[in-house]
This record gives structure tokens, sequence and C-alpha cells, in this order.
């Protein structure tokens, strides 16, 4: 599903964000990349999407080398790709059900198919009565919710994750780290920049960790 060979990424200024590296992430797998804040992980999931180029080496995702694609091929990229950030970059001028809805609107998906999609998204996430609401009122945990269903809304292969819990308390964590383990189980791939050890250290999943843009580890548990 996802393959890294011999990835270098320098940036502008001259930062090496990622160091030659290389790895494979088979569909259906769930994957930490953890690491030291600056380690590269961001820039890992932003080569992933497209939303940065490598300066050297190949990226593929579902088996397609991201070089040949140009940039009018990267919207077809991203509709197979569900976003997580940290900050949810949800819109507070919109609804929960507006919000989850973007997605579908920017795809042209029709309206009798948004309502639909939208409402299975929030039932999958526990937030089916909060559609209505703005995310002003809800809670940290609730909002990043909101963020997962906009991510998963569109029903993607590939689910990234850039540090989702890492505004909320163990418990919040631990709850939003177990959605994603809901989605894995039902075949989505899914990858999870995070630098929450502890949390990560309790689940099964394979774990890359990366130390000043080099892969330093490939293993199970922490
Ligand atoms: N757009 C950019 N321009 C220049 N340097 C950058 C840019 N983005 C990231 N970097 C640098 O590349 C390196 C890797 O950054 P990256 O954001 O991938 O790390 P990270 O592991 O996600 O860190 P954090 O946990 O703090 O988010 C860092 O040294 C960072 O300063």
């Amino acid at each position: 599903m996802i393959r890294f060979e011999q990835v270098s990424k320098r940036y502008p200024n001259g930062h090496q964000g990622l160091d030659n590296l290389s790895f494979h992430i088979r569909a259906g797998e769930m994957v930490f990349i953890t690491g030291h804040s600056g380690a590269g992980k961001s820039t890992l999931l932003k080569l992933i999407m497209c939303m940065e180029r490598p300066s050297s080496g190949h990226v593929h995702v579902g088996g397609q080398n991201l070089r040949d694609l140009g940039s009018a091929d990267i919207p077809y990229l991203r509709r197979q790709v569900g976003v997580v950030f940290q900050n949810h970059q949800l819109l507070f001028d919109r609804t929960v059900f507006d919000n989850v809805a973007l997605p579908l609107i920017i795809n042209g998906t029709p309206a009798d198919e948004i309502g639909r999609r939208v409402r299975a998204a929030l039932d999958k996430v526990g937030l089916l009565s909060k559609e209505g609401s703005y995310p002003i009122a809800l809670s940290g945990g609730e909002q990043q919710r909101v963020g997962i269903a906009r991510a998963v809304v569109h029903k993607p292969a590939l689910l990234l994750a850039d540090e989702p819990t890492g505004n909320l308390d163990p418990g919040l964590s631990a709850e939003i780290m177990a959605l994603f383990e809901d989605f894995n189980r039902v075949g989505v791939t899914v990858l999870i920049a995070s630098h929450d050890l502890p949390l990560i250290a309790k689940l099964d999943h394979r774990m890359l960790t990366l130390h000043q843009g080099r892969l330093l580890q490939d293993g199970e548990g922490a």
C-alpha cells in the first residue's frame, strides 16, 4: 500500500527532513510512526499526500509511483486517503454535519448520498446526535471525533493521522486510538504519527521509529 525507497527530503532552507528512508506498509496494516520532535514524522505523511515531494528516492502509494503524478492527478490520490490533524482543522462557522460533508461536496457526491454518508460516519464515531451542533459547543475529544468522521466519510482505503491525540487527556486519547483500530479492523490501512509512547506501547501494532529523519527501528510495541 505504501512503499518508501531510499527517500530523502531536504527542504529549500537546507533542513534535512528525511534521510534515506525505506519501508513497506501492506494494505490492512495499522502502523505508528514515532520519534522526537523534528524527527520527520509529519514530513513522511506529507510525502504520502503529495503535499511535499522527495528530494530523492521513490514513494509508492496504492501501487503508484507518486513521481509520475502531475498536479492534476493529486486530487484523485487524495480521494483515496483520509487525513486527521491534531488541531482538527474544523470550520467553526459550520455545523458538525457540514464539516463532515465537506469532502463529499468537494468530490461532487450527489446530495441525497451526502446525507446518508455523513450520518453513517457520525454514527461510527458516536456523534449522530450532534449533527446540528457547532464545533464550539463540543469537547476537545468530540471535536477530534468530528475530524475523524470527516476523514473517513468518503471511505478512504488509507487513513493518515498526525498527532491525533496531541491535545487530549489519556482516557480520551485511548478512545480515539480505539476508533482508529475499529476502522483498521474493517480493512482500512492506518498510519498514525504520534509521540505518545505510553499509549502506543499498550497497543499491539507495528511501530516505525524515526531519529533525525532516519529509520531507527521497525518493530512491534515500544
Ligand atoms: N516546510 C519546511 N521548511 C523547512 N524545514 C522544515 C519544513 N517542514 C519541516 N522542516 C524541518 O524538517 C525536520 C522534520 O520536521 P517534521 O515536521 O517532519 O518533524 P516531526 O517529527 O513531525 O516533528 P513534530 O513532532 O515536532 O511535529 C525538522 O527539522 C523541521 O524543522
